[in-house]
């Protein structure tokens, strides 16, 4: 929040600085103020030159440490509260000058618009939008009231002034609801990607995230093949219809939790990608290449679960074995993800072929 809310700053600072170096050139022109002051008339063309300049800088920087959000805020806001006040200092000497007479209402026009783009462009920050708008109003506005003695342009002031203080507050709304609405868009947007990549039963990565994890680290084995190694396991239940037929589909789906409770225990140290693949087949994707370790790994898994009895609500609990399919990723056997898979569901069933609740590895 805090980035967006300091890029939304840097963004809308962008071009300001333009305007009051082209005010303050129509200003000293039309009022004669490079005749009368030229040095100085050429030190504030300087001034807005390096302010406007550095807003565009402090973006930039800005963008290379996202991290110092909080700093590069700080900097901008009083970048932006230098020129105002430097614009509020200026009309308020021009037009107590009688010799820049011939621009005075060039002045208060240019004053009125520069304080209605600061409130309507900062009212990100209300309070600061505040500030800045009332040092680029006040100093026209007093003088109005208590030198012009023109009641009539006073009241029209004093009625734009509280129009701005009105169009703050509005747009600093605008403004919060505008950054809610982006970040919940954006959770949402989290949520649902996560969402497309869970399996919805036992919150275990599903079968297209999986594929797509088999893809990648196989692609990455292959282009590598020394520095790499994919290791790929499929378990399946045994004889799952039946505890579905004998003890419910609620049950059934108990047990699926709590086998994929199982496998991410008994695998999480090692980075792997572990999966629902579909009904009461798991898959289990790792890196290394120490084929003796990850088939105790497996090993461990298929004990564990052999002698972790399922409890259901009622007290009554039943056994669940189950078979597993082991296949190391080998770039002269294993020409894609395809093979590879190929190759773990032949040794799967292997072990499903050949008695059952034990581990096969693929040749
Ligand atoms: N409870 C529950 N059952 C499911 C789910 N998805 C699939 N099944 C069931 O899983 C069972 C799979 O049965 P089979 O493919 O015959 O496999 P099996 O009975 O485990 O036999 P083997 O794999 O040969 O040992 C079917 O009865 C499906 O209805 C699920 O999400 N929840």
């Amino acid at each position: 929040m805090l980035q967006q809310r300091a890029e939304d700053l840097h963004e809308r600072a962008l071009i300001g600085g333009v305007f009051y170096l082209l005010s303050w050139l129509l200003v000293a022109g039309y009022g004669g103020g490079w005749e009368r002051h030229p040095r100085l008339s050429a030190v504030l063309v300087l001034v807005f030159v390096v302010l406007g300049v550095s807003r565009v800088l402090l973006r930039g920087w800005a963008r290379r440490h996202p991290e110092q959000a909080g700093l590069g805020m700080r900097r901008q806001w009083a970048m932006l509260l230098a020129t105002a006040t430097l614009w509020g200092g200026i009309s308020g000497w021009v037009l107590l000058d009688p010799a820049f007479a011939g621009a005075h209402l060039l002045t208060m026009l240019a004053t009125s618009a520069l304080a209605m783009a600061f409130a309507q462009i900062f009212a990100v920050n209300r309070r600061i939008a505040l500030v800045g708008t009332g040092v680029l109003f006040l100093p026209m506005l007093s003088i109005v009231v208590f030198t012009f003695g023109q009641p009539g342009v006073a009241l029209v002031l004093l009625l734009n002034l509280a129009y701005l203080v009105a169009v703050i507050g509005r747009s600093h709304r605008e403004y919060e609801g505008k950054l809610v609405l982006e970040q919940q868009l954006r959770e949402q947007r989290d949520r649902f990607a996560t969402l497309s990549r869970t399996d919805a039963l036992t919150g275990l990565a599903n079968r297209g995230h999986f594929q797509q994890g088999l893809d990648e680290r196989v692609a990455a084995a292959r282009a590598d093949g020394s520095a790499l190694s994919v290791a790929f396991l499929i378990a399946d239940l045994d004889h799952f219809k039946s505890i579905n037929d004998r003890y419910g589909h609620a049950a059934g789906d108990r047990c699926l939790r709590e086998v994929a409770a199982l496998l991410r225990a008994c695998f999480e140290e090692c980075d792997a990608l572990v999966a629902r693949l579909g009904g009461e087949e798991f898959g289990v994707l790792l890196a290394g290449g120490d084929a003796a370790r990850i088939a105790a790994m497996a090993e461990t898994f298929r004990a564990r679960l052999e002698h972790a009895p399922i409890r259901l609500a009622d007290g009554s609990h039943f056994e669940v074995t189950v078979s597993v399919g082991l296949a190391q990723f080998s770039p002269g056997t294993h020409r894609d993800s395809d093979a590879l898979y190929a190759a773990a569901d032949e040794a799967l069933y292997r072990a499903k072929t050949s008695g059952r609740n034990r581990i096969e590895m693929a040749a």
